[in-house]
């Protein structure tokens, strides 16, 4: 492993609406690792992946990604984003979808086959995307994510309404692509795939409660698991600011 941070954020705040979101969050994912990105719903992790990809106006700090602006143009093609909506359409095949990405991207027809294969998409490529099942239909915009063999993914959510078997599948893509170089950030409410990761960011209130891994999230706690862990951080947090939220 190298001292090479993928992202690099330093005091970023940002307003969505009335609410400030993320006021003065400072955090780094080191590459070439599987860093998880744990905190409950509306804790702000959608929002610090909109500022990583460079889609998120922000209020003030800085976003650096693989050590440049978040957003600038250079990083277009080295930097994939599945959100959580899906960006796929229905009414075209898996393979029309990610033909359509590749065109996008200015990536050729074999860029096209690799993804199918490492999505697990092939024998479904002439399928229209309406008929597909869920898990099936999240490969394929994980597949989009994937053209152009970016160095950094953001994933949002990536396996909610999984089954477990696919859950595991997905897991065991995401590190095989992390044994070939990429790095990857994956959020998620579901803390036991915590323990799937290198590194976990815990996230509260668009507060870092944590960065560690997770032994160490275990040795500094004492919990047994990272749902205790974060519980004994949330407990430890309220006491100190006076919140029992
Ligand atoms: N478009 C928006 N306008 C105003 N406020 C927003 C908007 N999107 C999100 N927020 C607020 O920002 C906060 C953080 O939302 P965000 O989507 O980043 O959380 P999250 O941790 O990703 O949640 P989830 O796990 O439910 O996706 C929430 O309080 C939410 O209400």
């Amino acid at each position: 492993m190298t001292g090479d941070l993928a992202v690099d954020v330093r005091g970023l705040r940002v307003v969505r609406g009335r609410t400030t979101v993320l006021d003065g969050l400072s955090l780094s994912v080191p590459a070439g690792q599987v860093v998880g990105l744990l905190g409950p719903s509306g804790s702000g992790k959608t929002t610090l992946m909109r500022a990583i990809v460079g889609v998120q106006v922000v209020a003030g700090g800085s976003v650096s990604v693989l050590g440049r602006p978040a957003g600038e143009r250079a990083l277009r093609g080295r930097v994939g984003y599945v959100s959580q909506q899906p960006s796929v359409y229905a009414d075209l095949t898996v393979v029309e979808n990610l033909r359509h990405g590749a065109g996008l991207l200015g990536v050729g027809r074999d860029e096209v086959e690799r993804v199918l294969a490492d999505v697990d998409l092939v024998r479904h490529r002439g399928t229209l995307v309406a008929e597909l099942s869920g898990g099936e239909a999240a490969r394929v915009s994980l597949g989009v994510g994937l053209l152009g063999s970016p160095s950094l993914l953001v994933l949002d959510e990536p396996t909610v309404g999984l089954d477990p078997v696919l859950r595991r599948d997905l897991w065991a893509l995401f590190r095989t692509l992390r044994d070939r170089g990429t790095t990857l950030l994956v959020s998620s409410h579901v803390m036991d795939e915590a323990e799937r990761c290198d590194r976990v960011l815990l996230l509260r209130d668009g507060e870092l409660l944590a960065d560690d891994t997770v032994p160490g999230l275990l040795a500094v706690t004492g919990a047994d698991d990272v749902e205790g862990a974060f519980l004994a951080l949330v407990e430890g947090a309220a006491t100190t600011d006076g919140s029992d939220r």
